[in-house]
């Protein structure tokens, strides 16, 4: 299992993660292993909200925990912000422990650090969109009339100008989880928390901040952890998804990894309908070579679906390209159609075409 991110330092790192209701933390540790099974806990009436996660995040990246209802996503985000105390385990945010922390030095990662987006978060109704994103700012001491452009700037960055005056009840849902975002993100924080952010808008607002979110995470790369339970969500915006089972962490990996080499009949099941297209990448197709072939050229990172338009338009095998733009091979027209057809990725030849450019 894939637990660690690929050629990015290490920004947040979990070791042995536990968050047990019902019991103290200092009662469960002394509990040995027979007795953290689910069986044991559940005739202790213990609930193993996380259970023993472990993992590392890279900077930058965009991790996003996914998992049906009551599988624990909530209760690992609020660990990694120590929200919640977990029962036992270590949390490192650039090699330092916060579960070390002391009240202060904890309040002030969280303020100028980490920004947070919750699915129903308390905008202040007194204040205006302006008051509200300037809000952190000028708890931080920072003058009002800067805060108010910097809020002013925000607005705009998230599609709020002409409303900067308005109250959050003279909002629809969606333009008050833009004040949100907006007010998150306000002390630029390095680490970004978003649960369940989008859950509650209709599906067209929906798509509309979830590009909003890949738009502001292209323009300043921060490292995201972002919870849902909508796979198609996971798909459009992770590097890589943790997928939680009743507590624990089944598979982390990317999008495609999930879809093409899923690790349980959970995550198989979880992932059955997504079209191979929209998560296999062209280098994972392609065939090496060190010389432009002829032919359209394609990105090695696009997905298959991206470039669907040139694959059908294209006679022969297309010219893959890296992040650079140098020729790192091509890609058979014929493997990419079939890709481009399937509705499912098991069976998929992926691996007699797997080039060594895989993510
Ligand atoms: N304060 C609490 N006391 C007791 N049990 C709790 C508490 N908070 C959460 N749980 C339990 O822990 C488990 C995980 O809950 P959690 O809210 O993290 O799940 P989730 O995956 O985020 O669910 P959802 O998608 O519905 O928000 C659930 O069984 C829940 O009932």
């Amino acid at each position: 299992m894939p637990d660690t991110p690929a050629s990015r330092p290490v920004a947040i790192s979990a070791e042995g993660v536990w968050k047990v209701f019902g019991t103290d933390a200092s009662a469960f540790r002394n509990r040995p292993p027979e007795a953290r099974t689910p069986e044991a806990m559940a005739r202790d009436r213990l609930v193993g909200a996380v259970r023993d996660a472990g993992f590392q995040i890279g900077r930058g990246e965009v991790f996003v925990i996914m998992g049906l209802s009551g599988s624990g996503k909530s209760t690992l985000l609020r660990c990694l912000t120590r929200l919640i105390e977990p029962s036992e385990g270590r949390i490192l945010f650039d090699g330092q422990d916060i579960l070390s922390l002391g009240e202060k030095p904890l309040a002030a990662l969280r303020r100028k650090r980490m920004g947070m987006v919750f699915q129903h978060f308390a905008l202040l109704p007194n204040r205006t969109v302006l008051g509200n994103i300037a809000f952190p700012l000028e708890m931080q001491g920072m003058d009002r009339d800067r805060a108010e452009a910097r809020a002013r700037e925000l607005a705009e960055v998230v599609g709020l100008t002409g409303r900067e005056h308005r109250f959050p009840a003279e909002l629809s849902g969606g333009q008050q989880q833009r004040v949100g975002i907006a007010r998150s993100l306000a002390t630029d924080p390095e680490f970004w928390f978003l649960d369940e952010p989008f859950s509650a808008l209709d599906p067209l607002i929906r798509a509309d901040l979830q590009a909003e979110v890949q738009r502001l995470q292209r323009e300043h790369t921060r490292t995201t952890i972002f919870v849902t339970h909508d796979l198609d969500e996971a798909i459009r915006l992770a590097d890589r998804v943790a997928i939680m089972e009743s507590g624990r962490i089944v598979q982390i990996g990317t999008p495609e990894e999930l879809v093409t080499r899923p690790a349980t009949d959970y995550v198989r099941r979880f992932v059955a309908k997504v079209p191979p297209a929209r998560v296999i990448r062209v280098a994972s197709l392609m065939t090496p070579a060190h010389e432009a072939a002829a032919g359209e050229q394609v990105s090695a990172d696009a997905t298959i679906a991206e470039i669907a338009p040139k694959i059908v338009a294209q006679g022969g095998p297309l010219c893959v390209l890296d992040a650079r733009g140098r020729p790192v091979g091509s890609l058979d027209r014929q493997v990419a159609l079939q890709t481009l057809a399937a509705v499912s990725c098991i069976p998929v030849p992926v691996a007699e075409h797997r080039g060594d450019q895989a993510r």
